[in-house]
């Protein structure tokens, strides 16, 4: 069953330029993103930093109005909803982010932080030990945490409380936003088990954006590749590792440590720098960089299409697909 849908999205900000900060131009942040996601499944988002990975997870959270497109949870289009309905809402809906740290206010103690998210939606702070004392069991933390302030704690504990404060309403979506980047690679591994472990016990469905294939890998059902503001592949995520097409892809999967130095997995090198989504070139954007350009890339641009065998598996790639 879909429980989210993401229509044609577009998300473009303007640049402002010379001393009266005229408008010069604009940033194509995303530009005509769709997908669905099904209830329970995780969808895996990659690409390299400023591929739009951000602005589509703030899109889908309501924080940025797009430019063009829909955004619709359980067959409700976000945008169109009014500030009654988007409470209601935000309840369904929540993230996790890079940094909890950021987010965490650091007067406050654990206690008061988790508390917060039910006071606003209309519980009283004397009924919530229980579910409070309930929420830090689940994610691994001892009851003295509640009483300490974010600063006490390392990395991953923070975004143990982090967690912790993302499934208190129970809501049924969470999109996380480079969840373990900033953790050592001993610590990833625990976290993204207790999201996995999450979802199984709440049914959550999770949006995981990452720049890091070998992390989505790991947690995602399939995998969508972005590339300057575009989806350029989306498949499931063992057929993306295994049969990855697009040259993207190929180029991104190849950079990944393989654990088997005999693996014959050639490293590709991409060329040249990701180019500005200020003035993303004609035709397939990836071109500049594709070692298998022709004259057809540079002049239009891929669909994002069906392969015929296999139509769970999207391609935009005029000889790869
Ligand atoms: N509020 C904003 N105003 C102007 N440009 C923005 C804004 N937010 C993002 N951008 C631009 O949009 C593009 C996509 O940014 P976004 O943060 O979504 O990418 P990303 O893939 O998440 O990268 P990163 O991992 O580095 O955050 C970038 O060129 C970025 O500079």
């Amino acid at each position: 069953m879909t429980i989210l849908e993401v229509k044609n999205l577009k998300k473009y900000f303007p640049v402002s330029g010379g001393v009266f900060l005229r408008r010069t131009g604009w940033v194509y942040a995303l530009d005509g993103v769709s997908f669905a996601v099904n209830k329970g499944e995780t969808l895996g988002i990659v690409g390299e930093s400023g591929c739009g990975k951000t602005t589509l997870g703030r899109c889908i959270m309501g924080i940025y109005e797009p430019s063009d497109g829909e955004v619709v949870i359980n067959g409700q289009s976000v945008f169109k909803l009014n500030s009654q309905q988007r409470k209601k809402l935000a309840l369904n809906l929540q993230t996790i982010f890079q940094d909890p740290f950021e987010s965490l206010d650091p007067r406050q103690t654990v206690k008061e932080i988790l508390e917060e998210k039910y006071i606003i939606h209309g519980k009283k702070r004397e009924n919530l030990e229980t579910e409070i004392n309930r929420l830090i069991e689940t994610v691994g933390l001892l009851p003295d945490t509640l009483s300490k302030f974010p600063h006490e704690f390392s990395g991953g504990q923070r975004q143990r409380i982090g967690i912790a404060r993302a499934i208190s309403l129970e809501p049924e979506i969470i999109i996380c936003d480079e969840p373990v980047s900033a953790l050592d690679v001993s610590v990833q591994s625990k976290i993204l088990n207790l999201l996995l472990k999450l979802q199984q016990t709440m049914g959550l469905t999770y949006v995981f954006i990452s720049h890091d294939l070998s992390v989505v890998k790991h947690v995602s059902d399939r995998i969508a590749v972005m590339y300057l503001g575009k989806i350029v592949e989306m498949a499931d995520a063992n057929e993306i590792y295994e049969n990855g097409r697009h040259p993207y892809t190929n180029a991104l999967l190849s950079s990944i440590p393989m654990p088997d130095p005999e693996s014959n997995r050639n490293r590709i090198i991409l060329k040249g720098e990701v180019p500005s989504v200020e003035n993303p070139p004609a035709g397939c954007r990836f071109n500049t960089r594709c070692e298998y350009v022709q004259n057809i890339c540079r002049d239009k641009e891929p669909e994002l299409l069906k392969n015929e065998k296999d139509p769970s598996h999207l391609t935009a790639c005029h000889f790869f697909f």
